[in-house]
């Protein structure tokens, strides 16, 4: 079992480690909350101030051409495309997840209810991400088509659900709660076979691991920017259509942006020929602009290596609990395969959400989700080997000294 010295050797060896200087980390905290909020690129500061200072306060009104605003959602759909085995014009960084989700559900249900109007249940996993369930919840109401979205309790639920009556499977690809990785082509081409459409998340793997949308056939997808790939608090969210379903998906928000020319100012909607049709309003560009900072590291470095390294951190993670804090009621709710395996690691205890707050008052910041689960998100840019270390370290110490059972510990706050 490595010791305290053999994860710096890791860490002196770690092809990955220069990019870390690439984001400003305070001293004393280990992060592993990067599959919630990301860490600050350092370069975002200078950005934003360059936004705000030069091309707000001096460009005014012209930066919408002259600093590129307007484009700004394309551009960095295509900076963001190989992340995400996607090619040029298929990506667009714009509004949030949730609302993306609302676009591009819409979207393929209209699709399907055009070709088979039988056609009318959304499958999704009971324990996905509340609001994709929650607007999936939304639209099947507005419809009034009958639509309704059918919940498995297990992955290996999925197949015996896509029955003959399925439009659209709707899933994310790692669960925000377990780390859990679907078999992205698989699952798709099974829902091919029986006639449905693929939609994913992509909020926990963007970023965190290889994402081939292409690859495995995919029909749109959606993901966060605030998470693994470093956007900054609220960043605008992406969205993904499939080459063969550019032009022919009609978004449900048709709003000015997505026109085909917004300054012709028709009354009439036109849609735009390309992705550009699933814009709809105008952007919030200072939180635009930051994306790229995050984007911009992802090009010194390739998700192969991000992967190994994430591989290696979380293996470590599990190994070090494991022989170190074995004594304490913790079980393990992430995948031990690699193959089934995202990013993060989440441990179940009795006392999950004390346990948390102590090890946060340790320096050491993960996140708490019910129920009992204790998160921890390994970001490869800037999460060393060390930090691995420390990390298991301080757990030991809050449950060996029993830490979690002071009071200031039990408060429960907004964010958790
Ligand atoms: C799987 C998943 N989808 C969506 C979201 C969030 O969507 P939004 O950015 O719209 O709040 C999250 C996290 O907040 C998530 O984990
Ligand atoms: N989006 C968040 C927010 O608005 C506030 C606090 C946390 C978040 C998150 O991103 C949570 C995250 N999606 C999760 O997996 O739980």
């Amino acid at each position: 079992m490595p010791n305290r010295d053999d994860c710096l050797q890791l860490d002196a060896h770690d092809p990955l480690a220069p990019l870390r200087a690439a984001f400003e980390l305070p001293p004393s905290v280990v992060y592993l909350d990067g599959n919630s909020l990301g860490a600050r690129p350092r370069a975002a500061a200078a950005r934003a101030a360059q936004v705000v200072q030069q091309e707000w306060g001096e460009g005014l009104i012209r930066s919408w051409n002259s600093a590129g605003w307007f484009a700004l959602p394309r551009r960095l759909g295509d900076r963001l495309a190989p992340l995400i085995g996607a090619g040029a014009g298929e990506v667009l960084v714009t509004d949030t997840t949730s609302v993306n989700l609302f676009k591009l559900l819409g979207a393929l249900l209209r699709l399907q209810h055009e070709r088979d109007a039988r056609r009318r249940v959304i499958v999704s996993e009971r324990g996905n991400f509340p609001t994709d369930l929650h607007i999936a919840q939304g639209l099947a109401r507005m419809l009034r088509q009958g639509h309704e979205l059918r919940l498995v309790d297990r992955a290996e639920d999925i197949p015996a659900a896509l029955g003959d009556d399925v439009a659209v499977l709707m899933l994310t690809q790692v669960d925000y709660r377990t780390g859990a990785l679907h078999d992205m082509a698989a699952l798709t081409r099974l829902a091919h076979e029986r006639g449905a459409l693929a939609l994913w998340d992509l909020a926990h793997s963007a970023g965190a691991l290889p994402v081939d949308l292409r690859g495995a056939d995919a029909d749109a997808a959606v993901g966060c920017t605030y998470k693994y790939l470093n956007g900054g608090p609220g960043a605008p969210a992406f969205l993904w259509i499939a080459p063969r379903w550019q032009g022919v998906l009609e978004t449900p928000l048709s709003g000015w942006w997505g026109h085909a020319e917004p300054f012709a100012m028709e009354p009439q909607y036109r849609p735009d020929a390309g992705i550009g049709r699933f814009l709809c309003g105008t952007q919030g560009i200072v939180s635009q602009a930051l994306v790229e900072c995050g984007l911009e590291v992802f090009e010194r470095t390739d998700m192969a290596a991000v992967r190994h390294k994430s591989l290696a951190l979380t293996d470590l993670f599990i190994a070090l609990v494991e022989q170190r804090c074995g004594a304490h009621p913790l079980t393990l709710i992430t995948p031990r395969q690699h193959e089934r395996r995202g990013s993060q690691v989440s441990w179940q205890h009795p006392q999950g959400y004390a346990v948390m707050q102590a090890l946060i008052g340790r320096g050491v910041i993960g996140d708490y989700r019910e129920p009992g689960i204790l998160r921890f998100g390994f970001t490869p840019l800037y999460t060393r080997f060390i930090d691995v270390w420390d990390a298991v370290e301080a757990l030991r110490a809050v449950l060996d000294g029993e830490e979690w059972k002071q009071e200031r510990f039990q408060v429960r706050t907004a964010v958790t």
